[in-house]
């Protein structure tokens, strides 16, 4: 069966139980101020929070030459055996390198430091943030245009705020002159310049929104093509899945808030070039050169103190996002295996496990507070000192008698004025300094997608090495076997799996795969599908492969849509061809007409509901109906009747051989050989023998039948353990396997039939 691989929750009961200790969140420290906090954090975030950390600093994972070792570099050679090997040895990889970092960190307070300037603003940021934009602002993007007339509008709008700016001023004026006449005409003027600020304020308000729309669409959209990729999208979230965290909330969410930032800084940053120089001459006009060396003065103070506090917040916006994704991926597990959980009565240890990760996301979110409040600080004081700035500079003129002698309404109006010029001023370097808190955000959102794009490049380069050293030939002649020619192959820890393999799979012999658990009989099919590569040797495919071999895993996947679309899985599009009386037909052949009683109609939508609606067993009834309604040439079902009953299995293959579909079937029930002609069998260390199954052998009673390993008469090929392919060694060094107890139990049922 296909395996589920330890995920970080695992990981950490390891790490508990290794430690002898079990997190109560009840019984830990009270939180005390942000030091202890951010121990606290560090002692019981998960260590994948800390990528890199441990002081094994070969499991990095922004280090691209410490990617897991299953990788093939450009070039490599075949035979690589022995070599992958050696790299899981000494490399923190596969299934060991999930438990050596927790044997390190393991418990509460033996945690890996934090890699402090991991992630900050400099030359990798710079280069992650071009690349991103690269994407947004490509040619024919709708970014780009929006950008452009976000600005135009920026600059039109900063006119009529001027503009705004400048009434108070002429308000003094007239006010002082008791001028009534032009006082009601700078009324009418003053409301609807008001207005038309108001205006231009909520169209930059929808531009910006309707930008960070078109910001996230781009990303997600590229996201998507980079991501779910045929093989690659497995080989990220099976095999990489401790260097890339979560890759669905970076996706769903990081995109997301990193849009939101963006939007916020366009908004506060567009113009500011122009504003500031702008504003920069107004008030070299009124005050003279003291009144911008102030001002710039400040700012650069401001700016050299932010720049220092905005560093430790970009590592905390990334590990609070980190400790974000976690929570919500344990949610969606319980989730997930709500029924399982209630059965093993999961639940307490279930709710330990949520408020423990709350318990993290907390901290992490506590430390980024405190880790902001130092900036927040800064900006506020920045922004209020910068009013009382704006009088220090107008007073040093007309202190030193540079109006003396101006009448008071011309005064009152300068005043006003060098008043509005310096604030905005003031007002638009502390856009720039609150920017900074932005900045941070944009800078942690940046790390996570750039580490997630690097990660995708990597693995492509990967796969078209794959591609080039251990080719899937789809053959070229019109032969419809599927052919193993040498085949060595090794898990992604380097254990070696089947050494030596050559088989022929023909049309119109079915054949079964058997031998104990985890001795690869998964792994033969994974490498037949082209999901894990082979370090020797070749595997040759049919020649319309895609149409011809159709692969059943255990769990079938039931697809969000109608009926018509969940019997044409994966290919939607062919749904609109599929008659009801199609549906019918094969509805009936895998016995699941009951449905037609159950949905309203064949065309009406379900999500979730397939997975309530049809229980294990028929789910993979569904399967099957995909499978009749195709007819490929072979069906490769990896335990794909586990679920169902007696009666069913049978029918299924004896609909499978009515239809002409050659099965290759991986189980564990013995008593399936008997629709089979030929047993693979491995051993678990390299070996492996083909037998053909007699019809006695397929007629016999099951529990007559032997359990799978004591077939006398058998024989391997492969080297058992590693050694050298060829060797021939008999069957019996496999035990016993609880397949015979299954194999009476369940025989009596169906031979009865
Ligand atoms: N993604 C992976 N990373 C590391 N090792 C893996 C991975 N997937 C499978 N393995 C290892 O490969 C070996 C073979 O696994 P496979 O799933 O093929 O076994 P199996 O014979 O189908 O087992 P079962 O009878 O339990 O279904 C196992 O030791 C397993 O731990």
């Amino acid at each position: 069966m296909y395996r589920l691989l330890p995920t970080e929750e695992d990981a950490r009961e390891e790490d508990r139980t290794a430690s002898g200790s079990t997190f109560d969140p009840e019984s830990s420290t009270p939180r005390r101020p942000f030091q202890s906090m951010a121990q606290k954090f560090k002692s019981i975030a998960p260590s994948f929070l800390y990528p890199g950390g441990g002081g094994n600093s070969s499991s990095s994972s922004t280090n691209p030459s410490s990617w897991r070792p299953w990788s093939t570099t450009p070039g490599a050679g075949r035979n690589n055996t022995s070599r992958s090997r050696q790299r899981s040895n000494s490399n923190t990889s596969g299934r060991n390198s999930r438990s050596q970092p927790q044997q390190q960190s393991h418990g509460l307070g033996n945690q890996p430091p934090i890699k402090k300037k991991e992630y900050k603003l400099d030359r990798l940021f710079t280069k992650r943030l071009s690349r991103l934009l690269g994407i947004l602002l490509s040619k024919h993007s709708k970014v780009l245009w929006l950008y452009i007339g976000m600005t135009l509008f920026c600059c039109l709008n900063e006119g009529i705020v001027y503009y705004v700016g400048m009434i108070p001023s002429r308000y003094y004026k007239v006010l002082n002159d008791k001028d009534s006449p032009a006082f009601f005409r700078l009324l009418v003027v003053s409301l609807l310049t008001v207005f038309l600020a108001g205006f231009g304020k909520s169209v930059i308000f929808l531009m910006g929104a309707v930008l960070s729309m078109e910001v996230r669409q781009s990303l997600t959209l590229y996201f998507h093509r980079i991501y779910i990729q045929p093989k690659l999208f497995y080989r990220v979230l099976t095999m990489h899945d401790e260097e890339i965290d979560n890759p669905d909330q970076r996706i769903t969410q990081d995109i997301d808030k990193l849009a939101e930032t963006l939007r916020k800084l366009v908004e506060d940053l567009i113009i500011s070039p122009l504003s500031i120089g702008f504003y920069t001459w107004k008030c070299w006009s009124i005050t003279g050169y003291t009144g911008p060396l102030c001002i710039y003065g400040y700012f650069v103070f401001s700016a050299v103190t932010s720049r220092l506090l905005i560093n430790p917040i970009v590592d905390a916006v990334f590990f609070k996002e980190s400790a974000e994704g976690y929570f919500r991926f344990l949610h969606v597990r319980f989730r997930q295996y709500t029924e399982s959980i209630t059965f093993s009565r999961g639940e307490s240890e279930a709710k330990v496990a949520a408020d423990d990760s709350l318990e993290n996301l907390m901290c992490s979110q506590l430390n980024l507070i405190y880790k902001e409040l130092p900036l927040k600080f800064l900006q506020q004081s920045v922004s209020y000192f910068g009013s009382i700035l704006s009088y220090v500079i107008i007073a040093i003129p007309i202190f030193l008698g540079h109006y003396d002698g101006m009448p008071a309404s011309d005064l009152s109006a300068i005043i006003s004025q060098s008043a509005f010029v310096s604030m905005y001023l003031t007002y638009q370097f502390s856009q720039i300094i609150k920017s900074g808190v932005e900045l941070s955000d944009l800078a942690g959102y940046t790390s996570r997608l750039g580490q997630l794009m690097e990660a995708l490049d990597m693995l492509s380069t990967e796969m078209e090495n794959i591609a080039i050293d251990y080719p899937h030939e789809e053959s070229l002649s019109m032969d419809s076997s599927i052919r193993f020619e040498n085949v060595t192959f090794s898990t992604p820890a380097g254990e070696l799996i089947v050494s030596g393999f050559t088989h022929r799979f023909e049309a119109g012999v079915n054949t079964v795969i058997v031998g104990p658990n985890g001795s690869g009989k998964t792994s033969i099919l994974r490498v037949m599908g082209g999901l894990w590569p082979v370090s020797k040797g070749q595997v040759i495919l049919p020649h319309q492969y895609r149409k011809d071999v159709i692969f059943l895993p255990q769990t079938p996947y039931m697809t969000y849509g109608t009926l018509r679309e969940q019997l044409v899985y994966p290919h939607r599009k062919m749904a609109s061809s599929v008659t009801d009386a199609d549906i019918l037909r094969v509805l009936k052949l895998v016995r699941l007409e009951h449905l037609v009683g159950i949905i309203e109609d064949f065309d009406q939508v379900y999500t979730l509901d397939w997975n309530k609606m049809l229980s294990p067993g028929e789910q993979q009834k569904m399967a099957f109906a995909r499978l009749f309604y195709v007819k490929p040439i072979f069906a490769v079902l990896d335990e794909s009747t586990c679920s169902m009953d007696n009666t069913s299995e049978k029918e299924m293959f004896r609909q499978c051989q009515l239809l002409n579909i050659t099965c290759i079937t991986v189980c564990h029930q013995a008593s399936l050989e008997r629709y089979h002609q030929q047993r693979i069998a491995l051993d678990g260390h390299g070996g492996w023998s083909c037998t053909e199954i007699s019809v006695s052998q397929q007629q016999r009673p099951r529990s007559q039948s032997q359990p799978y390993g004591l077939g006398s008469g058998s024989s391997f090929g492969g080297g058992g353990g590693g050694g050298g392919s060829g060797t021939v060694s008999t069957f019996t060094s496999m035990e016993p396997t609880d397949d015979a107890e299954i194999d009476a139990h369940t025989g009596n049922v169906d031979d009865s039939e």
